[in-house]
């Protein structure tokens, strides 16, 4: 194993997590549906405390880890999250509702987030988490774009694409949406960006104001 390698698996088995958390990510790999890695659940807690963010929507829920850990630290934010498959959706009520948040702070929405996203209010969202399907991704960010106010943070799990992205000889959709995506934000004079090899990779970037 490599030095980076074992950084990697460090980060990763470093953040200790709730018996929810642990259930929820046990259901989800039961159903089939890939969570958030532990490093950045952990990531994503930090990130709604640190941005202060009170409104919270995350498109693809699956079962739930990633929006357990948006609230995890963060007592006054509710999170809206959009789902398409039913399943995944019931699966989730049932992880919020076992881990003890309150249904008054969550808005949870079945149905295409490429519909449902752009009828939510514009810049209302202090933090928007895009976890979705990657082939999508240009479409999701754009809507999230629309939606999280300025000095608010958009964050994307998975944009390496299951480490496909840095290598040259990978050209499928998926692949090529994330490296689009990465592009497109690196070159936004309206964008601050951040990635991290966390997981399968997180964007993570800041709406400038203006
Ligand atoms: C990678 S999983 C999300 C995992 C979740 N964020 C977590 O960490 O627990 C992706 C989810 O997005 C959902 N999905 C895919 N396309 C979607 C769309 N267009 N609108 C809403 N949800 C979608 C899938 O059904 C799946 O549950």
């Amino acid at each position: 194993m490599s030095k980076l390698e074992r950084n990697w698996q460090y980060a990763e088995q470093y953040p200790g997590e709730t018996d929810a958390l642990v259930r929820a990510r046990r259901l989800s790999l039961e159903l089939g549906v890939e969570p958030v890695s532990r490093s950045v659940a952990a990531q994503l807690s930090a990130f709604t405390v640190l941005a202060g963010a009170k409104a919270v929507c995350e498109i693809g829920t699956g079962v739930g880890v990633s929006g357990l850990s948006l609230l995890r630290y963060a007592p006054e934010a509710t999170l809206t999250s959009i789902e398409l498959e039913a399943e995944h959706l019931r699966e989730a009520k049932g992880v919020f509702a076992q881990a003890g948040i309150p249904a008054a702070r969550l808005r949870l929405i079945e149905g295409d987030a490429r519909h449902v996203v752009p009828r939510l209010n514009l810049a209302a969202y202090d933090l928007v988490l895009v976890d979705a399907d990657p082939a999508q991704l240009l479409e999701h960010f754009e809507n999230a774009l629309g939606i999280v106010r300025p000095g608010g943070c958009i964050i994307v799990p998975g944009v390496f694409a299951h480490g496909r992205v840095p290598d040259p000889a990978a050209r499928d959709e998926a692949t090529i949406a994330c490296r689009d995506l990465l592009a497109l934000v690196a070159e936004s004079p309206a964008i601050a960006p951040m990635l991290s090899p966390a997981g399968d990779g997180v964007l993570a970037l800041v709406r400038l104001d203006g």
